[in-house]
């Protein structure tokens, strides 16, 4: 199947985790696909492995000089942007008592700053064009809470999200948040973030946690034309988590 057939589609944190089986999955379907992370090396050999349909461009999503320089890229190595996926995010799982004002500004600033650069970055292009998709990765952790500081800024991209697409609307653009319950990602296997997800697991309606091309089938919809009446609305694949809080 080709659903994303000639589609320009921006991942940003796409070396590993989500955004890199997202961007395998949307150049399985026909898309030209721009992996960004902040991450060189491992953004690089995505690419390499990808091939001739992908494109890597170091991007740390905070740097506003950093998204003009991924959206001049895009344009002039494919001409168009049809997808934007903001990705790119970290967690931490830390007390109220323990996380310092720096560890909470740095965690707005890469998962919700982040959010809002992107799309301020593409609507010009998007508008231009009368056309695009704009997908925000918020958590099950938009929708009910979990650690602090993760759970402020993915509550953030859902309304961020909710008032992007009322403005782009009249554009024929969507904008939809997407909210994975508990992934299998390098994300998960950090120190204090690892030991929270095995005490949770249990917790899990479906009791397990779920593959990232499980998320990448919402993506693939949410990217393509099929989707092209949903805006301003939330994708939940969390294994029924939000369904019983
Ligand atoms: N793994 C999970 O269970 C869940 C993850 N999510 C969200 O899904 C998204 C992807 O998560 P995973 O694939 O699990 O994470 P991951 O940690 O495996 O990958 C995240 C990528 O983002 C990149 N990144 C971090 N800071 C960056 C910056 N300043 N600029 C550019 N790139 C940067 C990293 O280098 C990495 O390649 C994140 O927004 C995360 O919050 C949401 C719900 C559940
Ligand atoms: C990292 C995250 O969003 C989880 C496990 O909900």
């Amino acid at each position: 199947m080709e659903r994303l057939k000639d589609k320009v589609i921006i991942i940003t944190g796409a070396a590993q985790g989500m955004g890199k089986v997202h961007a395998e999955r949307a150049i399985a379907e026909g898309a030209k696909v721009v992996i960004t992370d902040i991450n060189e090396e491992k953004g690089q050999a995505v690419a390499v492995t990808l091939g001739s349909d992908a494109l890597f461009i170091k991007h740390n999503v905070v740097s506003e000089s950093d998204w003009e320089n991924v959206v001049q890229t895009t344009l002039e190595y494919w001409g168009k942007i049809d997808v934007l996926v903001n990705n790119a995010g970290i967690t931490y799982n830390m007390k109220i008592e323990e996380i310092t004002l720096d560890d909470y500004m740095k965690i707005v600033n890469i998962n919700q700053v982040s959010v809002f650069l992107g799309i301020k970055s593409v609507t010009a292009t998007m508008k231009a064009q009368n056309s695009g998709a704009i997908i925000n990765i918020s958590s099950m952790n938009g929708l009910a809470g979990g650690a602090i500081g993760y759970t402020d800024t993915k509550f953030a991209v859902r309304g961020m999200t909710k008032a992007a697409a009322r403005e782009l609307s009249p554009f024929n653009i969507t904008v939809n948040s997407v909210h994975p319950g508990v992934i299998h990602t390098p994300m998960l296997e950090q120190p204090g973030v690892k030991e929270a997800v095995d005490k949770f697991k249990q917790m899990i309606p479906m009791r397990r946690v779920a593959q990232a091309e499980e998320v990448s089938n919402m993506i693939i919809f949410l990217a393509s034309d099929e989707a092209r009446y949903s805006t301003g609305s939330e994708f939940v694949i969390d294994g029924g988590v939000t369904a019983t809080v």
